[in-house]
């Protein structure tokens, strides 16, 4: 196999099995059916060890057979692992066509051997329940989905045709001793599952022993022969129900992980390690629906200065070393209530939910300062400083208010002009549902956005490397920048 198994610790392993190429994985199944053969294998030493004890629950002389069949079938999975563990030699063309005759050479064969075994054993449901989820569900991780599914419908295809072969007439070969329980008893009491079994063992016991049939044996019996079953049933089924419950654990980490990692790589910037731009747009949107009554909510566009001179004087590799620098000294200024997202080429916008316009202000002004005295280093001669121009814009809770307020008498005014719909009577003015009540206009982070771009241009105009307030520009010069943006 292509992995080690030295080399990696149990967690890093099972992980691992998802990531191997198909043959390792179709050997690694052939070598789990080798591991379950063995277990019967060892079963039937072990009653064939204790036959003189078991022989009363057990028929030995079936025993033989199905001993020798499961000693084939071990030798035959085993040439099969051997053979798989080679395949990766061969070229992935005739590689891919071979490994399907070999999954299906692996697992049509095991359906029948399985099937043999537990109608053998005794079917139990315990037994062959696992049998065949469990191994459909290893199927499904380890080898072609298709074949695992056609060959689970086949299993059960065979397990029902040995439940319905007694009724008519055809007695399969099973080593449990008196195992025709007919459904329709003739006695009006109900019996017990364990009652069953005592009287079942009790009748072997007495035809095959010679054993006087009495009370005290029946219990006897209850406690020997159904534990012995028992214990048979659970002891074939348990390592395989363990097994699969824990691939399957190590499946859904994988899932999760990988959900997580998708998550990381759609909403975070590959450069800068910030958040991107349309999740930094989702969180502020969010920020805003989370804001409270009385709060301002401050919004800081940032763009570096001359950046373009950057990348054309040291290269565009320099250039991302900026940016990533650039966000990582934003990152260390500014508190987790920041949201803080790459909004552009070297834009990045900040979101300070409630916070005022002087908090904003001195927010920004400190930013400006952290990033102008950052020295980059190209290498060990050479080092340079850039500076960023910041436009902001305060959201006021006194806006809020009226803009919540428009927005509610828009929409009265629109329900109001819908026509009614048949057999309903019009909604009334303040019928409105309480959320409608409370709603910004969909496009409000559009609209902040679109004021601080005001006054981060106006940041630039007026020399660049500096702080511009949007609150300022409008009261100095008479709103016009305000009407712009629909504020
Ligand atoms: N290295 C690098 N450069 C980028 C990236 N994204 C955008 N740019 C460059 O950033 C430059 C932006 O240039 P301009 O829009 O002219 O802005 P500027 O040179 O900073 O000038 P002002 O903004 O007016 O101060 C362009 O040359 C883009 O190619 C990036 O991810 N990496």
């Amino acid at each position: 196999m292509s992995v080690s198994f030295p080399h990696l610790g149990y967690k890093r392993l099972s992980r691992a099995i998802f990531e191997w190429q198909a043959a390792d994985r179709t050997a690694l199944l052939a070598v789990f059916i080798l591991m379950e053969v063995f277990l019967h294998w060892l079963w039937c030493a072990f009653v064939w060890w204790y036959q003189d004890a078991l022989g009363a629950y057990v028929y030995i002389h079936l025993l033989y057979p199905l001993w020798f069949g499961i000693t084939v079938m071990g030798v035959f999975f085993w040439g099969i692992a051997r053979h798989l563990s080679h395949l990766k030699r061969q070229t992935t063309a005739i590689k891919n066509k071979n490994l399907n005759k070999w999954q299906l050479l692996l697992v049509v064969p095991y359906t029948f051997y399985i099937a043999t075994v537990i109608i053998m054993v005794g079917y139990s449901s315990l037994f062959a329940g696992v049998s065949l989820v469990g191994g459909a569900m290893l199927g499904m991780m380890l080898i072609k989905r298709r074949y695992a599914w056609r060959v689970f419908l086949l299993q059960i295809a065979l397990i029902l045709l040995a439940i319905l072969a007694p009724y008519f007439g055809i007695h399969l070969p099973n080593l449990r001793q008196l195992t025709f329980v007919y459904p329709f008893l003739d006695s009006q009491n109900y019996l017990t599952y364990n009652e069953l079994m005592a009287i079942e063992n009790t009748l072997a016991t007495s035809v095959f022993k010679g054993v006087t049939l009495d009370w005290s044996s029946i219990s006897e019996l209850q406690r020997s022969s159904t534990f012995f079953w028992r214990a048979t049933h659970v002891l074939l089924a348990l390592p395989k129900a363990i097994f699969i419950v824990y691939m399957f654990r190590t499946l859904l980490l994988i899932l999760d992980d990988s959900k997580n990692e998708i998550l990381k790589h759609a909403n975070q910037d590959e450069l800068t390690q910030l958040k991107n731009r349309r999740y930094g747009l989702t969180q502020m949107k969010q920020a805003l629906k989370e804001l409270q009554d009385g709060q301002d909510f401050s919004v800081i566009l940032l763009d570096l200065d001359w950046f373009k001179d950057i990348n054309d004087t040291y290269g565009h590799e320099v250039g991302d070393q900026v940016l990533f620098e650039v966000a990582q000294t934003l990152t260390q200024a500014l508190t987790d209530a920041a949201i803080v997202s790459r909004y552009g080429g070297e834009e990045f916008l900040i979101v300070l939910p409630a916070t005022s316009h002087d908090g904003a202000m001195l927010i920004a002004e400190q930013l400006r300062k952290d990033i102008s005295k950052h020295i980059i280093k190209v290498d060990d001669n050479e080092a340079f400083s850039v500076t960023a121009s910041l436009g902001l814009y305060t959201f006021t809770h006194e806006q809020s208010v009226c803009m919540k307020q428009a927005r509610t008498e828009q929409l009265q005014l629109e329900a109001a002009l819908q026509p009614a719909p048949a057999g309903k009577p019009r909604h009334h003015r303040s019928a409105l549902p309480p959320e409608y009540q409370t709603l910004l206009p969909p496009d409000i982070c559009q609209r902040l956005i679109c004021t601080a771009d005001k006054a981060l241009y106006e940041a630039k105009d007026r020399g660049r490397d500096q702080v511009v307030s949007a609150n300022h520009m409008f009261v100095s010069e008479n709103s016009r920048h305000v009407m712009l943006c629909g504020i």
